[in-house]
């Protein structure tokens, strides 16, 4: 089944919400951890237990996790595994990007089910230009794997490269949505390749005119919560594609650990709130 497949399923059986598991060091001292690696492994650990059973995408950044080593990425990979054993999609955000080749060896390392850190999807940089993503889009699609392409992101610096035009006139963002459109063209229910769209941008680009959602992928909205998107932002924004959005959302929702069931609780509120 391909990630396009496994994400439209897992939206209309769990809702719209991904949960971001990032172990910031002021996350783990208000938990009453340690910011050390068993600090760390508890509160991704704890994180999983409260969430990933009930929404359709977990996050893990793994800068949080790089931030110890190579033990700090080995709970990365007990996140991946337990995530998908609890039944969420496993988006890693790692904003990779590089010359040709070199993103052949990310794309194997994320992409490869085989591959420790191995995951249904990942977040992908494109400002090498979108042909360097070639070796992702292959990989993901020998693997039945996702990538979430950085589009108009939930910064605010984002649209002074994001906005700057090409020759023919189009925003930087809108060629990032072109390219995917294409590559979803005919796929069913959805394609598999998506767009980081942050849910704090206007929707717009720098002439007013309205960006185009429909480009038939999965869409990640991060920025919900603690940076300032609401449901109603999501709903303006996006239009009849905020069908395809997982709202993301970190601290927010972490803020409400350690105790599992509360992590749980706000997670089905918010999945309630975004209908
Ligand atoms: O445009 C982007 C792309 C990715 N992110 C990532 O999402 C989370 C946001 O965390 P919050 O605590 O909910 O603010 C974080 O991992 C970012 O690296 C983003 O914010 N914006």
């Amino acid at each position: 089944m391909t990630f396009g497949a496994r994400y439209a399923a897992a939206l209309s059986e769990r809702g719209r919400l991904c949960a971001g598991i990032d172990p910031h060091a002021s996350l783990l001292l208000d938990w009453g951890l340690n910011d050390d690696l068993a600090g760390l492994e508890k509160f991704a650990l704890t994180a999983v237990e409260g969430l990933a059973p009930h929404v359709p995408v977990v996050k893990p950044q793994s800068a949080f996790y790089e931030r110890f080593g190579s033990r700090g990425v080995a709970v990365l990979e007990r996140v991946i595994a337990e995530s998908k054993a609890a039944g969420a999609l496993v988006l890693l955000d790692i904003k990779r990007g590089d010359i040709g080749s070199t993103s052949q060896a990310y794309a194997d390392a994320y992409l490869d089910p085989a591959s420790p850190l191995g995951s249904d999807a990942v977040t992908v940089s494109p400002y090498l230009g979108f042909g360097s993503l070639t070796p992702f889009v292959e990989t993901a699609t020998r693997f039945d794997a996702g990538l979430f392409v950085l589009a108009l992101t939930s910064n605010k610096e984002g649209p002074e490269v994001q906005h700057a035009t090409v020759e023919d006139g189009r925003s930087v963002g809108r060629v990032m949505l072109d390219h995917l459109r294409r590559l979803n063209e005919a796929e069913t229910p959805l394609g598999s390749f998506g767009a980081v769209v942050g849910a704090t941008i206007d929707g717009a680009d720098g002439a007013g005119v309205a960006y185009d959602f429909g480009f038939n992928g999965p869409i990640l909205a991060p920025g919900f919560g603690e940076q300032g998107g609401t449901s109603a932002d999501l709903a303006r924004i996006f239009g009849a594609a905020n069908a395809s959005v997982v709202a993301s959302t970190s601290r927010g929702l972490l803020r409400k650990g350690p105790s599992v069931a509360a992590l749980r609780d706000e997670a089905l509120r918010l999945r309630d709130e975004l209908g």
